[in-house]
């Protein structure tokens, strides 16, 4: 059975998909060149190379796969895997008035539901549950959408892990997180190994964890449970691919508009499904409107507008 949580009631705006806005969660994997970022948002473009006989620009290293199953309790050694999910558009709700609380992302009008000309739509999405896979990362590439395609868009729906402290708050039981090998015999080497100053060579900084290599953003999140006060929802245009980073709580793919989106999805995977996929069931108080929703406006012709963050003056994408 999946593990749940209570759920305060929380209104979500919908913000733009950039790298920079992205960074916590993962990675946005787009040509530089047809980024929806305002240019002051940018961060430097992956390195590039000339490919194919000068007839191609080659960015490298555009997102980092990870493969952390060695920290898992089984022991079972992943695979990288490509599945495909045809992703189905989500039903929305319409928008009624809530007493929900507005998200901390942007300062927005709950009740607003038109544009400064009158025809924008405010329809709701609910979450009744996320995801999130410990040990990978994992890489959904939509595939036949256009950048320009203003009928069907996706959303990305995350949210910050908590400490593990104030996880314990929430629930009776702790998540079911596979936690690393803790090493029973440690030789008085392998103790005085991690001393400062180290008496074998006088080292005084921290040795390095086996994640310190990584940029922070792409660090495993820790055992916690989602921070559903801090939950985020980004519109992803269809040039572009995302990455969530390993243990990152994420919704389960969200396809607004007209027809299914076809992705092609890239992590590793063991077979044990308590360590490939983790779910968490949000339970709205009893006493409480409704429990986590991203508000989704639209313009006439069904584009998805940004309410928050970077790019949000009413920008239509
Ligand atoms: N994100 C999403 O839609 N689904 C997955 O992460 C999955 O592995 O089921």
């Amino acid at each position: 059975m999946p593990t749940s949580m209570p759920s305060p009631s929380i209104r979500i705006p919908v913000e733009l998909l950039t790298q920079s806005s992205f960074s916590q969660f993962g990675t946005v994997i787009e040509n530089p060149a047809h980024s929806n970022a305002p240019l002051s948002q940018r961060l430097p473009p992956p390195a590039a190379v000339s490919a194919n006989q000068g007839t191609a620009i080659k960015f490298i290293d555009v997102t980092h796969m990870l493969n952390i199953y060695s920290l898992a309790p089984s022991k079972k050694p992943a695979r990288a895997v490509m599945n495909m999910f045809v992703c189905a558009p989500r039903d929305l709700r319409p928008h009624e008035p809530s007493s929900s609380m507005p998200s901390s992302w942007g300062d927005i009008d709950l009740d607003d539901d038109d544009d400064d000309d009158g025809n924008s739509d405010r329809e709701l999405f609910d979450v009744p549950v996320l995801e999130r896979h410990p040990f990978t990362t994992q890489t959904f590439v939509p595939m036949g959408l256009s950048q320009s395609d203003r009928h069907t868009q996706y959303l990305v729906i995350v949210a910050p892990t908590l400490p593990a402290s104030a996880s314990r708050r929430h629930t009776d039981r702790p998540p079911p997180y596979p936690t690393p090998e803790i090493r029973k015999e440690r030789s008085i080497k392998d103790i005085f190994a991690r001393a400062r100053p180290s008496p074998f060579t006088n080292e005084a900084a921290p040795p390095p964890s086996q994640f310190s290599r990584l940029n922070p953003s792409q660090r495993p999140k820790g055992p916690g449970l989602p921070d559903l006060k801090n939950m985020r929802a980004f519109v992803a245009t269809g040039n572009q691919a995302v990455t969530y980073g390993a243990g990152t709580w994420h919704a389960p793919m969200a396809v607004i508009g007209d027809r299914p989106i076809d992705f092609v999805v890239v992590q590793f995977a063991n077979g044990v499904s308590i360590e490939d996929c983790q779910e968490i069931i949000l339970k709205p108080d009893p006493k409480a409107d409704e429990g986590m929703v991203v508000m989704v406006d639209s313009d006439s012709s069904g584009k998805v507008l940004v309410k928050a963050g970077v790019g949000s003056v009413k920008a239509k994408l």
